[in-house]
């Protein structure tokens, strides 16, 4: 299936489960949405206890499309303090959340922190594709997430890739900078 038919689906499906028009999300990530696919390869490690893959971050894009390794295990999402593996399943992509589908569900759906542990004996090799929003899109959460009950949590971005560059480098959560 092509990827871009992946993400309209998608955005249509999370816009329709918070009960909003359907191309809410698909529209403010627009006609001009970029994908920047990425190739991991992570070597054998002899000390994985020394050396990570991947440090802890949170995606910058709306949505990550990753194909993981087929055989090797290495990504772990953190939830309340503790890192779970994620398991592999064979002949399946992983969607994961990135930050400005945090910020367009205006909290309700979460860009998880993950990072990838090396492996001692085995090579990893991944593929992720991040989906992003083009460079002349405001991301901002959508209207109808926002209530007296349910105050408005980010602030409008754009180009928020470039913002996240800087903060991975200093190891910061970029979704710090976008809130109110
Ligand atoms: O290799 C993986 O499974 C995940 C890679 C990842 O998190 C990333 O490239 O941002
Ligand atoms: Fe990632």
């Amino acid at each position: 299936m092509k990827q871009r038919v992946v993400i309209e689906k998608f955005f249509k499906a999370m816009a329709r489960s918070l009960e909003l028009e359907e191309n809410c999300f698909l529209e403010m990530y627009g006609e001009t949405a970029i994908m920047n696919a990425r190739f991991n390869f992570f070597p054998p490690c002899p000390r994985p206890d020394k050396v990570i893959g991947i440090k802890p971050h949170a995606d910058g894009s709306a949505i990550t499309i990753l194909l993981p390794d087929k055989d090797v295990e290495g990504l772990q999402f953190l939830k309340d303090g503790k890192w779970y593996k994620a398991p592999i399943v064979p002949d399946t992509i992983l969607i994961n959340l990135g930050d400005q589908m945090e910020i367009m569900s205006n909290g309700i759906y979460k860009s998880p922190v993950h990072r990838v542990v090396t492996n001692r004996e085995k090579e990893r090799i991944s593929v992720a594709t991040f989906c992003v929003p083009g460079p002349d899109k405001e991301i901002q959460p959508a209207e109808g997430l926002v209530s007296e009950a349910r105050p408005r949590l980010y602030k409008t971005v754009t180009k928020y890739v470039e913002l996240h560059y800087k903060y991975y480098q200093q190891g910061r959560r970029t979704i710090e900078a976008a809130l109110i």
